[in-house]
């Protein structure tokens, strides 16, 4: 129950802090096209040669939550950043790999595997890092003006002892599990959903100018804000269409069951793990049209109207929904629709679009094989 206790208080502290700090508010977007500009610059350098997007997405993705976190960004050459970034990159690979799921299923038997054990020294350096941001913020920290989550942690610690309590939830050890774990829940999952995105826009040209022409029209030269998405319903649908098909979290993560539950004639025990399979429900043939094709009119009505769809669930759905649903949508939106304004996404020479591989390589998340991507400027 105190690990429970411990958990409820940490999302709702994370929860709230992520709203103060800009979640869903324009001082995020602001944040988010700042970034947009960087990534711009790193695709421009390649000048239209193909290139692997993932350090560079990465890279500008992680800096929104090293904002929010550690109120800063970081440059994309920093080694300090870009290892972190890497390191995150590499466990949740690992802790996908067949040994690691194997471990989590069978622990008694498996008490060590080489994964297992680099898998340890990843997230240890990932904690030195931390803490060296930590002592540097609590250097500088003035109460009055929180940068971000971890100052405004250290103050409600600071703020706790001084009224003498002394036993709370807010120790170091809760502010590391949770700068971590919304760096490693806000990095991997966004960025994973636009390289998708970009290779089903090379895949698909027809549609990628179906959406170039769409952000012409309404858009033209200017910024794209969150504000315009209900102007944009194919470039709109087109994100979810990525989103669904892609199916990033497949097996979304481990719930207990509260109660004893009988569940599609199965009875269930209170107590059970469960893993609800989003997949089961974003590919559902009863549901959609056409589940496991790339297929924007899925979210559009016959006038050409964007249409929610209640089997739309990437984030899941309940008490433990995604805490960053809102921050995550409105990334996955500045960053898709700046990147299309400026380039045209196309295969590296001598591949044919048929030939891009839309095979997942499977761990915690789904993520598209390796691939490299032309950039043509277009402004
Ligand atoms: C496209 C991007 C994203 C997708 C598809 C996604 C999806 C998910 C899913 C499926 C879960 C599991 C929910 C469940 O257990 O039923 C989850 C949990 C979570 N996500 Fe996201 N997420 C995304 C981005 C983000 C971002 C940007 C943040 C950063 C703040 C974030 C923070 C979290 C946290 C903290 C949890 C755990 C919540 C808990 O255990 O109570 N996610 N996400």
């Amino acid at each position: 129950p105190n690990k429970q206790h411990s958990h409820i208080e940490m999302r709702r502290f994370a929860l709230t802090k992520l709203r103060d700090f800009g979640m869903g508010k324009r001082a995020c977007e602001d944040k988010i096209i700042e970034e947009c500009q960087h990534l711009i610059e790193v695709f421009k350098k390649f000048k239209g040669e193909a290139f692997d997007t993932t350090q560079s997405i990465n890279c500008a993705v992680s800096n929104i939550i090293c904002s929010i976190v550690y109120g800063s960004r970081f440059e994309y050459n920093d080694p300090e950043f870009t290892s972190l970034v890497d390191r995150t990159n590499r466990l949740i690979r690992l802790s996908g790999s067949p040994s690691i799921q194997m471990y989590e299923m069978f622990p008694s038997i498996l008490k060590w595997t080489a994964d297992r054990n680099e898998g340890f020294k990843l997230v240890a350096a990932n904690k030195m890092q931390n803490l060296a941001f930590f002592r540097r913020l609590k250097e500088t920290l003035n109460p009055q003006m929180c940068r971000g989550i971890v100052d405004a942690f250290l103050v409600r610690k600071q703020n706790l002892e001084e009224s003498g309590i002394t036993k709370s939830h807010f120790h170091d050890e809760n502010l590391l599990i949770t700068a971590m774990n919304l760096f490693a829940a806000g990095t991997e999952t966004t960025s994973t959903t636009l390289r998708w995105g970009l290779l089903l826009m090379a895949k698909y040209p027809k549609i990628q100018d179906e959406v170039q022409e769409e952000l012409r029209r309404v858009i033209g030269d200017r910024q794209v804000q969150v504000a315009d998405r209900k102007n944009l319903p194919f470039t709109d649908a087109v994100i979810h269409e990525i989103q669904r098909l892609s199916s990033i979290i497949p097996t979304a993560l481990p719930h207990k069951t509260t109660r004893d539950i009988t569940f599609q004639g199965h009875f269930i025990e209170k107590g059970t793990t469960v893993f609800p399979l989003l997949t089961s429900v974003l590919h559902d043939p009863s549901e959609w049209e056409r589940p496991h094709s790339f297929y924007p009119a899925h979210f559009l009505d016959k006038e050409k109207k964007f249409v929610k769809r209640d089997a739309f669930i990437p984030f899941s759905a309940g008490r433990r929904i995604c805490l960053g649903e809102s921050l995550a949508r409105m990334e996955l939106f500045l960053f898709f629709t700046t990147l299309l304004q400026h380039f045209r996404f196309t295969p590296a020479p001598g591949v044919s679009e048929d030939e891009l591989d839309l095979t997942p390589v499977v761990s915690i998340t789904l993520s598209p094989s390796l691939y490299k991507l032309c950039a043509v400027s277009q402004m």
